[in-house]
């Protein structure tokens, strides 16, 4: 009944759904919050994978602040200002998106499930989330293209120290049907990963997440081995190409002639970086300190953010990710100018736990919240929020409004 009323948004939809199926006994097969599916997922994981899932840099602090950043701020709703009807879209290079939401790119998916990012691909196709897919999937670009039909993506470039390997990744997801490219400047050199180290556990070095580096041509020509014949000589070469630590601003012209697709970049935090992307012909940025996963003591994603957006103006997207967890997230990410936001660990959590139902569960149940909370915040659309909708105040109690 409450699936056909064209009125009803997806927000409220969502809900009775669950509260309907709830009268006829059925509970939801998932849990609803993202804090109750990690340890869901912890409980149906290897300690190892969870641990890498779930683990950051150092002493994880640049994880946590991620959080709190979004704890400090609040939101100070407006009233009385009709919104019985919300869209809650927007467009991003072009394309025009039910929600400001795509998942994040995020490799090894292989052991968290054993559908992979073919059951996130799909799970993100039924939704019309755009998937960035990993250089480090477990599946290859073409097969994850193929599980999504027509439905958008974007390929995440990790920039390997071989500029014909890159050229062949790019040629490789243009011909896929990949939108664009995030370039991840972060991740040129493996953090000091506490919980990985305890367990002596690195995926790459047991298989996994070298899909797209042992199928690529030049790869193989490269590194000079059948991947599966010796697989200890191919993970040798990998090691040695994935990045290259010495790479500088000079190199981006060469990587932007590699394709026609736009560019972004992701990992930038400086505004000055940002400004320099976009100079040098970026497209949009990706503020991220890669979920605290990497410089243990970098600043807050969301702390970032107002700085990035005032250096790069109109002038290109502005992208968020890092703490993602519930709608009033979206919403505060959103007010302080980004263009979108990209959900990283919710959805790998609800494909451990539930394969693709588990992330078709965590995106339904996310973009329910955003619309619930654009609504309760006052705004029809996010062309009405801005940073005028946020207080921040360093002791929680005491926010004023403005
Ligand atoms: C297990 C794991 C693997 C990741 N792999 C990649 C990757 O292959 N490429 C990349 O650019 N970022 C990668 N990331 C970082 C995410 O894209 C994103 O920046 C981060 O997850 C956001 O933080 P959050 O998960 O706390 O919201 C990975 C993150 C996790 C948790
Ligand atoms: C050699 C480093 C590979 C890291 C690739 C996956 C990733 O980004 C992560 O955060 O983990």
């Amino acid at each position: 009944m409450t699936e056909s009323n064209p009125l009803l948004s997806p927000g409220i939809k969502r809900q009775f759904q669950i509260y309907e199926a709830g009268l006829q006994g059925r509970a939801p097969a998932h849990p609803i919050s993202v804090d109750e599916l990690a340890r869901r997922a912890e409980e149906v994981l290897a300690p190892e994978a969870f641990g890498y899932l779930a683990g950051g840099a150092g002493a994880e602090e640049t994880m946590r602040s991620n959080r709190e950043a979004f704890r400090r701020r609040r939101i100070v709703p407006r009233m009385l200002r009709d919104v019985s009807r919300r869209d809650t879209g927007v467009e991003v290079l072009g394309m025009r998106l039910p929600a400001p939401l795509m998942l994040a790119p995020i490799g090894v998916q292989s052991i968290l499930h054993e559908q992979a990012e073919l059951a996130v691909a799909r799970a993100a196709a039924a939704l019309g989330v755009p998937m960035i897919l990993s250089t480090a999937s477990s599946r290859t670009i073409e097969e994850v293209a193929a599980a999504m039909g027509d439905a958008p993506r974007w390929f995440q470039l990790y920039w390997p120290r071989s500029d014909e390997l890159a050229a062949s990744f790019l040629r490789r997801a243009e011909a896929a049907g990949y939108r664009a490219v995030v370039v991840t400047l972060d991740t040129y050199l493996l953090s000091w990963r506490e919980r990985d180290l305890q367990h002596a556990y690195l995926p790459f070095l047991r298989g996994e997440g070298v899909a797209n580096y042992y199928s690529d041509p030049v790869f193989r020509a490269e590194a000079g081995v059948d991947p599966v014949r010796e697989p200890g000589r191919a993970f040798e070469h990998f090691a040695h190409v994935f990045s290259d630590p010495s790479r500088t601003w000079a190199d981006l012209a060469r990587l932007r002639e590699a394709t026609r697709l736009p560019i972004l970049l992701k990992g930038v935090l400086h505004p000055d970086d940002a400004r320099r992307a976009v100079d040098q012909g970026a497209a949009g940025v990706v503020v991220s300190n890669h979920g605290g996963r990497q410089l243990d003591g970098a600043v807050a994603a969301l702390d970032a953010l107002p700085g990035v957006v005032d250096a790069v103006g109109d002038r290109a997207a502005v992208l968020f990710d890092g703490g993602i967890r519930r709608g009033a997230d979206v919403l505060k990410a959103m007010a302080l100018g980004a263009r979108c936001v990209l959900l990283g660990r919710p959805y790998c959590y609800g494909l451990a736990v539930g394969g693709e139902q588990g992330v078709r569960d965590v995106l339904a149940n996310l973009e329910a919240d955003i619309d619930l909370t654009l609504g309760l915040s006052g705004c029809a659309s996010f062309a009405e929020l801005g940073r005028g909708h946020l207080v921040e105040s360093r002791s929680d109690p005491s926010a004023t409004v403005p």
